[in-house]
């Protein structure tokens, strides 16, 4: 098999290298294309591979028929319409750690073009004018840094800031006072911060709560001559209240790296005398794209080869410990949804899960969705994977709830699963025994022991003489030989289940000549 995978941004050479050598790659680089033509090459590819100037929208996301994989060499995912690559089942990667240092540089590299004035006064010497008077700059010594956002970048631009002899306040929604004091740093609200600071930086992502958070309002609550830092994405300052911040005097300083609209199309702040800018140039360093490109290289890799990856931006990344304890039982997992699907009649509105034993102390998140996955699979095909499984069911009104238990009944595993819906309510259990595999041991009441494997057919009966003979009877005259037979009851004479393995899908004719039999109740053919 081999994996067509469009490279539709510049990526570092050397960073793909990886994906070059791996087998069954076709890599394909094509850059600078327009909405209208990536949307008609998106068809051919089952990966694609973008930085930030790749818009991958809904659109495209549409377009796209094998689409698996989305890899953002890089951090912000902000180009890329990830409710849209949820629906439709493409997993998002991305390469937060890769740019971190980069980022960090180039922030306290503006921070002091910006300061001192650099830019300007190299533009005026490159016109052959020496200016020693215009551009007299100011120490960062002993000056407040506010940072907004203490996140990857924030924390190594706040370290990077403290070897200056700066002091730092910081805003981050997850900054404890512990924390800030291992680091060094003060903490406050957003209005703490910018009312404390001489100098402000921006490091959050471009979220709804965070567009112009920075804004008129923001400005008048600064200090008077505070200068502006943003290298994390344009938006988070509202780039017409700057420019009227800095016309009227109040903002003597703005490095800026990111734009509202990129690429830059509105001009108007550069032909401030207080502005320095850059385009978009926080991640471009030689060592960052090398390291972001083998980041999404490697997730490209592992996901098509091994069906995991490391840094997922729409599904909930697991630690490698956990996963390694988690993975053998996905298959488990969606068999169960898989079985249950098949016996119960009626579309489910609600499913419980729930983990016992050595499950309850792991996360679950990825068994649930691989349950999902089994249960919508027979409806939805394969449209429905690990990604889209809880969207999908969600969207289809089904409730899902999870819950743990650390007693396992005898097991030292055990995933049981309940689907609800009008005609009542199904349960399966099932079991991973060591060396042995998969066994689904309980159905609904009954105590069973049945290798979720080929094709099952589940019948319920009353406990009958001769019962069991009609039923072997029956399908052979069907031409159906049956591989297995287990009967289980509730107590002689009464309720009772038979579940066979059968060699082959079982005729809807000979299922229903069974119903047609006295004691049988209800016949299911289940198809693992
Ligand atoms: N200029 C560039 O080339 C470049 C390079 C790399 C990253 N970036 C951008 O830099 C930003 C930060 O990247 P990172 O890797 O540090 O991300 P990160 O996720 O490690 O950090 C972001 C931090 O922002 C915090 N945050 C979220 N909402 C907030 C709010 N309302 N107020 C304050 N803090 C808030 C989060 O809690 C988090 O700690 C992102 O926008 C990223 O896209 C830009
Ligand atoms: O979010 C990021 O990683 C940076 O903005 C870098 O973007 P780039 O890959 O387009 O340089």
């Amino acid at each position: 098999m081999t994996y067509n995978i469009l490279i539709s941004d510049p990526l570092s050479e050397d960073g793909i290298y990886p994906l070059r050598q791996a087998d069954g790659f076709n890599i394909v680089m094509e850059t600078n294309l327009t909405p209208e033509q990536l949307g008609e090459r998106i068809k051919d590819f089952d990966a694609l591979l973008v930085r930030s100037q790749t818009q991958v929208t809904r659109d495209i996301i549409e377009k796209a028929q094998h689409l698996k994989i989305i890899g953002r060499a890089g951090v912000g995912v902000d180009n890329i319409d990830l409710e849209a690559a949820t629906e439709h089942g493409v997993i998002v990667v991305n390469a937060p750690d890769g740019n971190t240092n980069s980022a960090a540089e180039h922030t306290i590299a503006m921070l002091m073009s910006m300061a001192r004035k650099i830019p300007q006064a190299f533009y005026a010497l490159r016109n052959q004018n020496w200016d020693r008077k215009s551009y007299v700059g100011v120490e960062l010594k002993n000056k407040t840094l506010g940072v907004i956002g203490l996140g990857r970048i924030g924390t190594e631009v706040a370290a990077r800031a403290k070897g200056q002899r700066m002091n730092v306040i910081a805003y981050d929604p997850f900054l404890t006072a512990e924390k800030a004091a291992k680091m060094g740093v003060d903490f406050g609200s957003v209005e703490d911060v910018i009312k404390a600071a001489d100098f402000i930086t921006v490091h959050t992502p471009l979220l709804k709560e965070t567009r112009h958070l920075i804004n008129a309002e923001a400005f008048k609550l600064m200090k008077d001559g505070v200068q502006i830092i943003n290298c994390a994405r344009g938006g988070i300052i509202d780039e017409n209240a700057l420019y009227d911040a800095i016309k009227a005097g109040k903002v003597a300083g703005a490095a800026l790296d990111v734009f509202e609209q990129e690429p830059m199309v509105d001009f108007r702040l550069l032909d401030l005398p207080e502005v320095v800018a850059t385009p978009h140039l926080g991640a471009s360093t030689i060592e960052a794209q090398e390291s972001v490109a083998v980041d999404v290289s490697n997730d490209v890799i592992s996901y098509f080869t091994t069906g995991t990856v490391r840094n997922s931006v729409n599904l909930p990344s697991v630690p490698k410990e956990v996963m390694a304890k988690i993975e053998p039982y996905f298959d488990l997992a969606e068999r169960l949804g898989r079985f249950l699907t098949d016996l119960s009649d009626g579309t489910a509105e609600e499913v419980n899960i729930q983990y016992s034993g050595e499950l309850a102390n792991v996360e679950v998140g990825p068994l649930t969705r691989n349950a999902l996955k089994g249960l919508l699979k027979r409806h939805l095909g394969d449209n429905v994977n690990d990604v889209n499984a809880l969207y999908l069911a969600n969207q289809k009104g089904i409730t899902v709830n999870e819950s743990k238990s650390t007693t396992a009944k005898g097991f030292t595993n055990l995933i049981t699963m309940e689907v609800k819906n009008a005609n009542g309510t199904r349960t399966a259990a099932g079991t991973l025994l060591n060396g042995q595999g998969a066994r689904i041991v309980k159905v609904d009441n009954y105590l069973v022991d049945i290798v979720p494997q080929g094709h099952l057919v589940f019948i319920r009966h009353n406990d009958r003489p001769g019962v069991i003979g009609r039923v072997g009877t029956l399908l052979g005259e069907e031409g159906v030989n049956i591989a297995t037979m287990q009967v289980f009851r509730s107590n002689a004479g009464g309720d009772a289940i038979m579940m066979l393995s059968i060699d082959k899908v079982a005729e809807d004719s000979g299922l229903a000549q069974l119903e047609s039999l006295a004691e049988i109740e209800h016949v299911t053919a289940i198809n693992m």
